[in-house]
């Protein structure tokens, strides 16, 4: 059964990792994909060309997320092509692991700026064309399980997605009466760009493994089904929640 036929769904940050799968996912399941990028072109033409191959539409409209006038942008360049919104997701982010006592400024300006301005931004642009339109949406937030949890080196990265978390329940409440609904993914840890060098610490790895108790790491697909899930009308009861998506690693206490 595909879940998003005929609907246009739009992606924050897709040209790789979970923001990637999510479109493709939901152009797996029917839907017209606009995706955002800020840099990495090749990658972001190789995410349309997958959404083409499966027939379906897809533009890439490049642009940093930390700038209001992206998400304007953004959302005019999908209505010019699409003619309407159905779905944001709003992924973009970056997490430039770094330890809290000399944190330098400019890190923690760019992190708020990227992760949490962004998304609100997004959330809000998106939000102002689906009123417009008249007919609800759904609005999909990719938090983390480190909105629930800290991490010694991401002081700057958790608080903004705790912001992102509770953004999805401030928005769950101001756009329930036009059938906008909000609600987040919190991931555990996906393999992507963002932990590629964290994560080849052979020894940081293989710890991050063993306190997942479906004893792998996530990879960007498993966040596919989920997103699309909260996307579609298969969730049409489902506004303010939030979906671990972990491998059950926030659970494991010991
Ligand atoms: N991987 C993980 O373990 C987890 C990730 N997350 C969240 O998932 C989201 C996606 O990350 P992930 O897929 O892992 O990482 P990737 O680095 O693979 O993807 C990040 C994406 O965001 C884009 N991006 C970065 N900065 C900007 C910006 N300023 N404006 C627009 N786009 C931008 C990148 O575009 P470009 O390549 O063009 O720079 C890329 O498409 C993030 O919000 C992250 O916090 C949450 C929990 C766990
Ligand atoms: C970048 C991290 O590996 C990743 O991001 C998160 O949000 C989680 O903390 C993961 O570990």
């Amino acid at each position: 059964m595909k879940l998003l036929e005929g609907k246009t769904v739009l992606v924050t940050g897709a040209s790789t990792g979970i923001g990637r799968a999510a479109a493709i996912g939901a152009a797996q399941h029917g839907a017209n994909v606009a995706i955002n990028y800020a840099n990495s072109d090749g990658p972001a033409q190789s995410c349309v060309a997958a959404i083409e191959a499966l027939g379906q539409r897809a533009i890439a409209v490049k642009g940093d997320v930390a700038d209001p006038q992206t998400a304007q942008d953004f959302v005019a360049r999908a209505v010019d092509a699409f003619g309407k919104v159905d779905v944001m997701v709003s992924n973009a982010g970056i997490c430039p692991f770094h330890a809290f006592l000399d944190m330098p400024v400019d890190v923690v300006e760019r992190t708020f700026r990227v992760n949490l301005h962004g998304a609100y931004f997004m959330v809000q642009a998106a939000a102002q064309q689906m009123v417009k339109q008249g007919h609800g949406g759904s609005i999909v937030a990719v938090s983390s399980i480190s909105a629930l949890v800290g991490g010694e080196y991401q002081t700057h990265y958790t608080p903004t997605k705790a912001g992102v978390h509770s953004l999805m329940q401030s928005t769950a409440i101001a756009l329930g009466k036009h059938n906008i609904r909000c609600n987040s993914v919190l991931p555990g840890t996906i393999l992507t760009e963002i932990n590629k060098d964290d994560l080849a610490d052979d020894e940081k790895r293989r710890y991050m493994e063993q306190r997942t108790p479906l004893g792998r790491l996530g990879a960007p697909e498993d966040l596919a089904g989920p997103i699309v899930f909260l996307a579609s009308d298969m969730a049409a009861y489902v506004t303010g929640a939030a979906l671990l998506v972990d491998g059950g690693m926030y659970v494991n206490l010991q």
